[in-house]
């Protein structure tokens, strides 16, 4: 048994959940008028509903107490005053200094970062600015139409579904492209609608080293070579690393570099110079809102108390599902379009954070760690896969998330998308019991042989938990304090289950197994001892290769 397990708070949580497993929200609404209103709170331009949970006053006690016994107030604070919690990369973990106003002061080790922090942001802004109003000039002297973004992961996730969700703040003569995957098939795609003279490319990696990142890189550099010669890289190829010595090898002129630090993870980087596409597509005043908002969230995280604290709220009722009741995903269903890539960025947010099994002690856990987060936008969902979550096998808590405000959708969609919305919790609560199917076939003339064979079918058991985001509206200021939510969500979790949130080692053998394969491939290095099955698919590529 580990140390949590082994604590009163982690078995009052699972005596809760026994407790509650079969709850009928129901009556417990009908029983407690207030509920919705005691299990709601709003913060930062967003209202959390989290009554639709399997919860009650005792249940929540025990997972604050959990959340508290567990240190998670400790390790905020050791978070946010730059001590080296990511332990096993020997870092700090202070993303929140990026969205820190230029007066306050972080430390690391022993120095305020914040001033570094906002010159870089200035040195972007400044750039960002001669780019949008079109001084920037290319090779012949033209301004920049479009912006290709080569990086991956978080080098790609974060920047993508921020430009993505702000799409209404979007400068309308910049086209902004993203290209992450080493399928050649995207970057040709992507450059095969492209003029040289006014493209600009980012070369966005924390690392520098990224492979795929490296070979899109190569390979657009050698297509603005051939248009433009050698002089024109330095018009067109801008990086954004922490790797000064690797860009240099690149080509790229340390002048035309934005860098950020170690104590910045990847997937928590949108509001470094990663940022980079964001600022050229809405401009620094929506971006400083962007942060601004990460920047509310942050303060709300470290102050408020945990019983009305959001990202806790979350991260205790994430950890009483998989923990408790043995839910094994979380759905994030955003209904507002832009916010097509919110579950994308939050797979690898959530997943690459807390997908472990061994503590951050070195010893393997004993109960289940990160669930699995899927999603696409709701109301397409509804006419897809919602038909698991009403009447699946799987317990899967669900995340609604919807702006009230969304002007470019006329009143007449948008109070049918806000429906769509709402009905879908209020279904997955509520369901349908036997009597009532049983009345509406009888309404319909169906005698007693066609309704019983019907019935079964058609009873809708509910009790299925939901949180409901409603945000003011999509705008930069909102959506930094969703995402920052959600990142401290995922360090509250990571705290509880013991692990290292910050680092990602699982990323690395399929990596360097892919050196040794790729050197096959290419028939530069002899048949490696591989199993079966992968040396017979290593020879059946190598024939279709020609190698
Ligand atoms: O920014 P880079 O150094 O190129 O890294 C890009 C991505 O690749 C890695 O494999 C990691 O799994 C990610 O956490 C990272 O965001």
């Amino acid at each position: 048994m580990t140390a949590l397990t082994a604590l009163p708070a982690w078995q009052d949580m699972l005596t809760a959940a026994d407790r509650l497993a079969d709850v009928d929200m129901r009556q417990a609404f009908q029983h407690d008028p207030e509920r919705a209103a005691r299990y709601s709170l709003s913060a930062c331009g967003m209202l959390l509903d989290y009554s639709k949970n399997r919860i009650d006053d005792a249940a929540l006690a025990a997972l604050f107490e959990l959340a508290r016994a567990t240190g998670v107030e400790e390790q905020r604070a050791a978070m946010f005053s730059g001590q080296r919690i990511n332990a096993t990369e020997d870092r700090a973990v202070l993303h929140t200094a990026l969205r820190a106003p230029r007066e306050a002061v972080v430390e690391h080790a022993g120095e305020n970062v914040v001033p570094a922090v906002h010159a870089v942001l200035d040195r972007l802004s400044g750039f960002a600015q001669s780019v949008r109003n079109g001084e920037w000039r290319g090779f012949d002297g033209h301004a920049i139409t479009d912006i290709v973004n080569i990086g991956i992961g978080g080098s790609d996730l974060g920047p993508f579904m921020v430009c993505e969700a702000l799409k209404d703040y979007t400068a309308q003569h910049l086209r902004l492209h993203f290209v992450s995957t080493v399928d050649g098939w995207q970057l040709a795609n992507v450059l095969a609608g492209l003029n040289p003279a006014t493209t600009l490319f980012i070369v966005a990696s924390k690392t520098f080293t990224t492979q795929e990142t490296l070979t899109n890189a190569r390979a657009a550099r050698a297509w603005l070579v051939a248009a433009g010669g050698e002089d024109a890289v330095a018009r067109h190829f801008v990086a954004v690393s922490t790797n000064t010595e690797a860009v240099c090898q690149f080509g790229i002129d340390p002048a035309n570099m934005f860098g950020f630090w170690n104590w910045v993870g990847g997937r928590y980087s949108l509001w470094s110079a990663i940022g980079l596409p964001i600022l050229l597509a809405i401009g620094d005043i929506h971006f400083r809102a962007l942060l601004d908002g990460a920047h509310a969230m942050d303060r709300h995280f470290a102050t408020a108390p945990l019983h009305g604290n959001m990202p806790v709220i979350l991260a205790m009722l994430g950890v009483y599902y998989v923990n408790g009741m043995g839910a094994a995903s979380h759905l994030i269903s955003p209904y507002n379009q832009p916010l097509h890539r919110l579950p994308a960025y939050l797979q690898q947010l959530d997943m690459e954070s807390n997908g472990k099994t061994v503590r951050l002690d070195g010893d393997a856990v004993d109960y289940q760690t990160g669930p699995i987060i899927w999603g696409e936008p709701g109301i397409n969902a509804q006419h897809a896969y919602y038909q698991l979550l009403h009447q699946g096998s799987q317990l899967i808590p669900v995340d609604f998330i919807a702006a009230l405000s969304n002007p470019r959708s006329s009143a007449e969609h948008q109070t049918i998308l806000l429906a769509n919305f709402l009905a879908q919790t209020e279904a997955l609560m509520c369901g349908k019991d036997a009597a009532t199917v049983r009345a509406e076939l009888s309404a319909q003339g169906l005698d007693e042989a066609a309704i019983a064979a019907l019935l079964p079918h058609k009873v809708f058991a509910g009790n299925r938990p939901t949180n409901t985001l409603l945000l003011d509206g999509l705008d930069p200021h909102t959506l930094g304090g969703l995402v920052a939510m959600y990142e401290h969500k995922v360090f509250v979790q990571g705290v509880v289950w013991g692990v290292n949130s910050y680092d990602q080692w699982g990323v690395e053998l399929g990596k360097q197994l892919a050196r040794a394969i790729e050197a096959e491939l290419r028939g530069t290095a002899p048949a490696g001892r591989h199993d079966a099955s992968t040396s017979r698919l290593i020879a059946h590529v190598r024939s279709a290769l020609g190698t």
